[in-house]
């Protein structure tokens, strides 16, 4: 299944946040949506899983458009990780992840074997089988995260989308992160703030600049000190690690660009 945004303009309390953004996410293909802070990649994220309605331009899920598509349709083949999760119920881990089988039930149909096994799946491929007991309210930043791309694991969506998925994660389970996300073989599009991490796993990025499209395309062939000096204010510079084979980016201390000796 593709995502498609086409055009999209978001207005927020009369100030034009999104400005006409077109992007697709291919099945399969990891894309990252960059930039500096309130350059609007929440907003867009938001508004392509539905909390948020575009001002104007289209998006296609599917190819079916997404305002048409009946909620139940799009909350079953979109699966979100979002940057806050504030759950404050008492629930264990394994039901929290059990709520990702929901978009998968009708109002009368009860918890199947096979939505127990894709739940206990989903927490072992995120290295969480021995806290199915614990309360939720009561893990650490990092564990909550792991727990919530668990339950969203448990979803199977068709197109994922992650908000600052890496928030709270230490590097091990940041790299575990986008490595279990990336081997799904699924569409994804992944605010980051991490140029590096976007450099290794991201086909493609957008960056974003004032809620309007700076660049996009493969890292390796946009992420430039220019581009970066741009977009962020700061220096810095890029080589091709001979390690991983993929663009290291290493910012130089000091001013950023601009600021005042
Ligand atoms: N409801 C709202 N009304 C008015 N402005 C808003 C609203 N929501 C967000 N904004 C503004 O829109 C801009 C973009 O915010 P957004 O959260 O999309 O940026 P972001 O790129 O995700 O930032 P960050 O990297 O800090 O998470 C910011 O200036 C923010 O203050």
């Amino acid at each position: 299944m593709d995502l498609l945004l086409d055009q999209v303009r978001v207005d927020l309390c009369r100030n034009n946040i999104v400005k006409d953004i077109s992007l697709s996410v291919k099945k399969g293909e990891f894309v990252g949506l960059l930039g500096p802070n309130g350059s609007g990649k929440s907003t867009l994220l938001r508004t392509a899983y539905r909390v948020i309605k575009p001002t104007s331009g289209t998006i296609l899920l599917g190819g079916e458009n997404l305002q048409e598509l009946k909620l139940s349709e799009s909350a079953k083949a979109l699966g979100v990780v979002s940057q806050f999760n504030h759950l404050n119920f008492d629930l264990t881990v394994f039901e929290i992840v059990m709520l990702g089988r929901t978009p998968h039930k009708t109002a009368l149909s009860t918890d199947q074997p096979e939505d127990y096994a894709i739940a206990w799946e989903a927490l072992r491929q995120v290295g969480m089988e021995d806290y199915a007991d614990r309360s939720f309210t009561s893990l650490s930043g990092g564990e909550k995260q792991r727990i919530i791309l668990a339950r969203t694991l448990a979803q199977q969506p068709q197109i994922l989308v992650l908000d600052e998925p890496t928030n709270h994660l230490d590097i091990k389970y940041q790299l575990q992160l986008l490595s279990i996300v990336k081997s799904l073989g699924i569409g994804v599009l992944a605010a980051l703030h991490d140029l590096n991490l976007a450099c290794m796993y991201c086909d493609t990025v957008y960056v974003l600049k004032g809620g309007k499209l700076a660049a996009s395309g493969p890292p390796d062939q946009i992420l430039t000190p220019e581009l970066v000096r741009d977009v962020y204010e700061i220096d810095c510079s890029i080589y091709k690690n001979p390690a991983t084979g993929y663009l290291s980016i290493v910012y130089c201390p000091g001013h950023p660009v601009g600021a005042a000796i």
